[in-house]
Parts: structure tokens; C-alpha cells; sequence
């Protein structure tokens, strides 16, 4: 996350970090939403190379044990069928991770809200993208959870000249776009919306402008969560 602030800990309950094993130590590679206590969801970008991946809940600062992380293994993953690394603007930047053991819900872990199928958020509707990508373009990963005020840029505007142009789709949602933006490491977390006073997961973190993560009228762009709300109950009801 360019900009924002460090979130409070555990303000955004749902935010995980998705690790993979290395010569014998985990690594954040990616963020996530936890949707059912068995289920995260995260960005297909995320899990392309098959890893040993681990789900961390429960977590504030990625470096340090605080005492209420729970890491949970990843049993299976599931990507979106249309899904395709080459053609990342087709969209379906979208996967679920199977949990092998449960989230036990607590204070520091709980389940995210997800949008009925189809809703579209109007322009500048407050939401906000949370974190511990990079800090700055090209710099480093953010060893404590920071978050971001990225009001809705809606599709007419983000699919402009100028803006993204056609490489956005209808089935993403465009936030942000002025010096604050998501960066490298944020991809697969949540874009969490404010609807009717509660917090909502409208957005599945999945790319920035390759000139800079907060270049200007290149506003992070998101998988819109309500454009794929069936796929998802297809999913985890079957398995
Ligand atoms: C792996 C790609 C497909 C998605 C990746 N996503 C992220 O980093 C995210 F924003 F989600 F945290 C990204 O933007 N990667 N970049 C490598 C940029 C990139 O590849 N962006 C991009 C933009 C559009 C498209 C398609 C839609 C034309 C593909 C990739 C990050 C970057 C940004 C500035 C400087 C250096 C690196």
C-alpha cells in the first residue's frame, strides 16, 4: 500500500496473508479475505506457481509472533476455469484456497461480508484497500498491515483515454487513482467498501499500472467480488 496508514491491529479481521515455503521459512507473497472459516478468497495471480502455501489469520505485524496468528495449511486451490496468466485483462483474477483445519473465529479473526451478485458501487463510494504490499513502487513489503482510503472510480471513468481504457472490464472495480494506491505483495486482499454502514469485500486486489503503482489516473484495479459470487458458491458447496 502506497500512502494510508498502519491499520489498527486486527481492524480488518478477514485479511490473510498467503505464504510460501522457501528453503524451510515462509514468505508473504500475497493478501486474502477469509470468507468461511475453511475458505479464503484471493487472487488467481497469487496461486499460478504451485507452492507449499500457508494462510496466516490473526495477524498485525508479518515479522513478529503477536500471539494471535493462527496458521492454517492450504489443502487444495481452486482457480477460476477462465482464468488466463497471459491475458491478465480478460479478468477472472479470482481463486479459493481450501483450509485443511478451520479459522477459529475470534476478536482478531472473522469472516468477511461479501456484495449480492451484481452490485455495482457508484462513483467515489468510500472503500478502503488493505495490505502489507510494498510501501513504494520498487521498495519493500510493509512488516505491519497498512491501509488506504481509495474511494470507487467508476467504470465509465476508469475505462476511459487517459485512464486505463479497454484493458479495464466490467468486471472489475477501479479505486483510488490519485497518490495513494495497492503495490506489489497486495495483490489477492481485500478492497473493503463501506455499504449501508458495514464493511464489504467488493474488490480482490489484482493489478496496478507497470510505471508505477500510484501513477496517476491508473487507479488500482480489482476483481469485482459480486461478478463472481455464483462461481464461488458452485465451489465450496461441491467440496
Ligand atoms: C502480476 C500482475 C499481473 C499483477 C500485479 N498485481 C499487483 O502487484 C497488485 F497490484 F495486485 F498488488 C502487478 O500489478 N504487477 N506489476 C509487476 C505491474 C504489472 O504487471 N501490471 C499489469 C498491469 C496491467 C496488466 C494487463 C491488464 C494489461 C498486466 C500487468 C507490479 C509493478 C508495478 C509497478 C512497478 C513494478 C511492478
Amino acid at each position: 500500500v502506497v500512502g494510508g496508514e498502519v491499520a489498527r491491529p486486527n481492524s480488518w479481521p478477514w485479511q490473510i496473508s498467503l505464504q510460501y515455503l522457501s528453503g524451510g521459512s515462509y514468505y508473504h507473497t500475497c493478501g486474502g479475505s477469509l470468507i468461511k472459516t475453511g475458505w479464503v478468497m484471493t487472487a488467481a495471480h497469487c496461486v499460478d506457481r504451485s507452492m507449499t502455501w500457508r494462510v496466516v489469520v490473526g495477524d498485525h505485524d508479518i515479522y513478529t509472533n503477536e500471539g494471535r496468528e493462527q496458521y492454517l495449511s492450504v489443502s487444495q486451490v481452486y482457480v477460476h476455469p477462465s482464468w488466463n496468466t497471459n491475458n491478465v485483462a480478460a479478468g477472472y483474477d479470482i481463486a479459493l484456497l481450501r483450509l485443511s483445519t478451520p479459522a477459529t473465529l475470534n476478536s482478531y479473526v472473522q469472516l468477511a461480508s461479501l456484495p449480492p451478485s451484481g452490485q455495482v458501487l457508484p462513483h467515489n463510494n468510500n472503500c478502503y484497500i488493505s495490505g502489507w504490499g510494498r510501501t513504494q513502487t520498487g521498495g519493500q513489503l510493509s512488516a505491519q498491515l497498512k491501509q488506504a482510503y481509495l474511494p470507487v472510480v467508476d467504470h465509465n471513468t476508469c475505462s476511459s483515454s487517459g485512464w486505463w481504457g479497454s484493458t479495464v472490464k466490467s468486471s472489475m472495480v477501479c479505486a483510488g487513482g490519485g497518490s495513494e494506491s495497492g503495490c506489489q505483495g497486495d495483490s489477492g486482499g481485500p478492497l473493503n467498501c463501506s455499504v449501508n454502514g458495514q464493511w464489504v469485500v467488493h474488490g480482490v486486489t489484482s493489478f496496478v499500472s507497470s510505471s508505477g503503482c500510484n501513477a496517476y489516473r491508473k487507479p488500482t484495479v480489482f476483481t469485482r467480488v459480486s461478478a463472481y459470487i455464483s462461481w464461488m458458491n458452485g465451489v465450496s458447496i461441491y467440496q
